[in-house]
């Protein structure tokens, strides 16, 4: 479904790659969890994955096309059928569950319709289905501004779902929540991802998390990937390898 061919990304004025030389692919099903400290290139990695990022060297496909021949409307395709959710949510405070939900169908539509808020009964209906999903149907006129951080999220997955996606993608989607609400929001996207049959790509720095919900877990150390396998054969080593942290002298 995506496949990898020799990745790399390095950004301007950066004396190393911040993604190097990756060769991976991922098919539907895969819970993927992705870790790695900060700064190994987690964010980066996501990010090349649905054409956000400019790759330095290497390709990526989707369903074997190649992003970087792709036009602009093209790309959007592709960004439609990979949800995304986000650390900071990335919602619009002062508007509605249900409005911010809705913009996860924008690209599906004309900007005139988008800029007056013109909505089909089926889209308003689809919006009420996916709000029902993560458990908000009570919320769904209430300005996200005044929601919890876990609820937060789960506008952002609702956002996420509207677009119908074949792959979810996360960038840090728990780092700003307590354990419990982490674990919830994980139980939800574990039961969204095996109900839909998604390819889910998520970073996490929860070694926990990442070992109870992921099939596969990847790790990510200077931009290279360093394990590929299944969260059992995650050792105590591989895990100081991930997280080692480098020496400073003064
Ligand atoms: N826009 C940018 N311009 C220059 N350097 C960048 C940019 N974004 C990231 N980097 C650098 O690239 C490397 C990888 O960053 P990236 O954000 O992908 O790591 P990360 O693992 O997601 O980190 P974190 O967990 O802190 O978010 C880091 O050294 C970072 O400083």
């Amino acid at each position: 479904m995506i496949e990898m061919k020799n990745v790399s990304v390095r950004y301007p004025g950066a004396k190393h790659d911040a993604l190097s030389e990756v060769h991976l692919s991922f098919n539907k099903g895969d819970f993927i969890c992705i870790l790695g400290k900060s700064g190994a290139g987690k964010s980066t990695f996501i990010r090349s994955i649905n054409g956000l990022q400019k790759l330095t060297q290497g390709e990526v496909y989707f369903d074997g096309k190649q992003l970087s021949n792709m036009n602009e409307e093209q790309l959007r395709q592709v960004r439609l059928e990979m949800g995304m959710i986000f650390q900071l949510f990335n919602l619009i405070p002062r508007m509605s569950v249900i409005q911010n939900v809705l913009t996860g169908i924008f690209g599906y539509r004309s900007n005139f319709k988008n800029l007056i808020g013109l909505f089909s009964n089926k889209e308003l209906e689809q919006a009420k289905r996916v709000i029902s999903e993560v458990e908000l149907t009570e919320m769904t006129n209430r300005r996200v501004e005044l929601l919890s951080g876990g609820q937060k999220q789960r506008v952002g997955i609702a956002r996420a779902l509207i677009q119908q996606p074949r792959v979810l993608l996360g960038d840090e989607p728990v780092a700003s929540l307590d354990p419990g609400t982490s674990n919830h929001i994980f139980t939800l996207l574990k039961d969204m991802h095996q109900r839909l049959d998604l390819l889910t790509i998520i970073n996490v720095h929860d070694i926990d998390l990442a070992k109870r919900y992921a099939t596969r877990l990847l790790a990510l150390k200077d931009g290279k990937i360093i394990f590929d396998g299944p969260p059992e054969e995650f050792t105590e080593k591989n895990y100081e390898e991930t997280y080692e942290s480098h020496q400073i002298t003064f």
